[in-house]
């Protein structure tokens, strides 16, 4: 497996909650990769959908909840997908692309399969693996409980539902490595205690007959992450893993996860509200606002150059004491709930920058800049030279004619402002 090839992808994942009244949109064409040993940041507002798109990938949307069937997660690890492929060689289908197996389309399936093979030696149940992925969606709940937990782990936003206070430490974490590894007696224990030896906690052995209340809050979480590393997840998804936590314990977490991460080469997508907890922790930010991706990039360009005002104002809310608000100190209002489809922008009515059309057209994210990398959803990114220069020509916000040519194809059209200001 190449380096840049994700481990996990999600393309146009959608998830709506279906009640008498309304469906709430509440992740509306999401897309996103993360690749082993990097990690993805994504940020936004209380009610973004950020929670929502991490419990989709886990398998685990709530009731009324329902993640569209046209929505892709894939899972690219190649020994879990050899392993699916084996099981499931009726389900398994073969794209041509950089296959060194005989005739690609020969075995092809592609009526229900789950399971693709991109490159691969043999066929059936002695088929070896160098490249594909499984589809979670598509996939039957077997194979999805089977990736939840030990391929992709979880840390979840309310912490306190993670570990249960009726049991020690060390029975919780030996009950997991007993179902998923089929580890007993004194082999559990003492991985039991090299686990949270490994995310920091001293005396090891001692801590594993206590109980959660006599962790401290840092400790709690220390012992949270120990139980999702328990499987060896190759992705951990950590959801405000730190909101709860006073600024110092935060800053050891994070550096805590930073070590797991360069030991075990995992791959990281962080949820926060907080650009602060971003700039330390992501080395790709996807910004989050209503159900959407508005914008992303690598960490750095973003913060250098945001395309999207929103994160202009994110970005702003970061020297304020809101750090643990979620509302933004720099824009008013708060974000609205999806509902029905998008026919104009959903930051436009909070937006200081929005203009007419912003009200009547749903921007998609287009290059910032030359760089393919960085993506925002803003009309007043132009697309490319020569749609720039002839808005340039029509002039600034005055201009009353800016929005006469604008009542078409939404996806084509631009402001003039020649990218973001600040
Ligand atoms: N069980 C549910 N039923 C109906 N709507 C829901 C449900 N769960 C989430 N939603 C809606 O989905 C949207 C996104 O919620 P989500 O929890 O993903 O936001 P978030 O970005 O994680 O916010 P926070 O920072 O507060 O955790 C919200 O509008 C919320 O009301
Ligand atoms: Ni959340």
């Amino acid at each position: 497996m190449a380096v840049t090839d994700p481990i996990l992808s999600v393309e146009g994942l959608q998830t709506s909650f279906h009640t008498d009244k309304e469906t709430i949109r509440a992740v509306d064409d999401v897309s996103f990769a993360v690749e082993p040993g990097r990690t993805l940041g994504i940020v936004g507002e209380s009610g973004s959908g950020k929670s929502v798109t991490a419990r989709s990938v886990m398998g685990l949307v709530d009731s009324p909840g329902v993640v569209h069937e046209d929505s892709r997660i894939r899972y690219h690890e190649p020994a879990f997908v050899q392993r699916m492929a084996r099981r499931y060689p009726d389900r398994t289908r073969t794209r041509a692309r950089t296959s060194s197996g005989p005739d690609p389309d020969a075995e092809s399936n592609e009526s229900d399969g789950f399971v693709t093979l991109e490159a691969f030696e043999g066929s059936g149940t002695d088929v070896v693996v160098d490249r594909g992925f499984v589809d979670l969606v598509a996939a039957p709940e077997a194979v999805v409980r089977a990736v939840r937990g030990r391929e992709i782990a979880m840390i979840f936003q309310d912490a306190s539902s993670s570990l249960n206070p009726l049991y020690t430490v060390g029975n919780q974490l030996e009950e997991l490595l007993r179902t998923h590894r089929g580890l007993r007696g004194q082999e559990a224990t003492e991985t039991a205690a090299a686990l949270l030896e490994s995310v920091g906690i001293p005396d090891p052995h001692r801590r594993l007959s206590e109980y959660p209340h006599q962790f401290s809050g840092g400790m709690q979480q220390r012992a949270i992450i120990a139980l999702a590393l328990a499987c060896e997840p190759s992705v951990l998804i950590c959801d405000e893993p730190t909101t709860a936590l006073d600024v110092t314990i935060q800053a050891q977490i994070l550096e805590l996860l930073a070590e797991i991460q360069a030991d075990r080469d995992v791959a990281i997508v962080f949820i926060t509200h907080d650009m602060g907890v971003i700039a330390q922790t992501a080395d790709r930010v996807s910004v989050m606002y209503a159900g959407e991706i508005v914008e992303t990039a690598p960490v750095d360009r973003l913060f250098d150059r945001p395309g999207h005002p929103y994160t202009e104002g994110l970005l702003e809310s970061i020297p304020g004491i809101t750090r643990r608000g979620n509302r933004l100190a720099t824009i008013d209002g708060r974000v609205p709930t999806p509902t029905g489809d998008a026919t104009a922008c959903r930051f436009a009515p909070r937006c200081p920058k929005a203009f007419e059309e912003c009200h009547a057209v749903h921007p998609s994210l287009v290059s910032v800049g030359d760089d393919g990398d960085h993506r925002a959803a803003c009309l007043l990114q132009p697309t490319d030279e020569d749609e720039a220069g002839r808005l340039e020509y029509h002039g600034g916000e005055s201009d009353g004619e800016v929005g006469e040519d604008r009542d078409g194809d939404s996806s084509e059209h631009h402001h003039d402002e020649g990218g973001p200001e600040r």
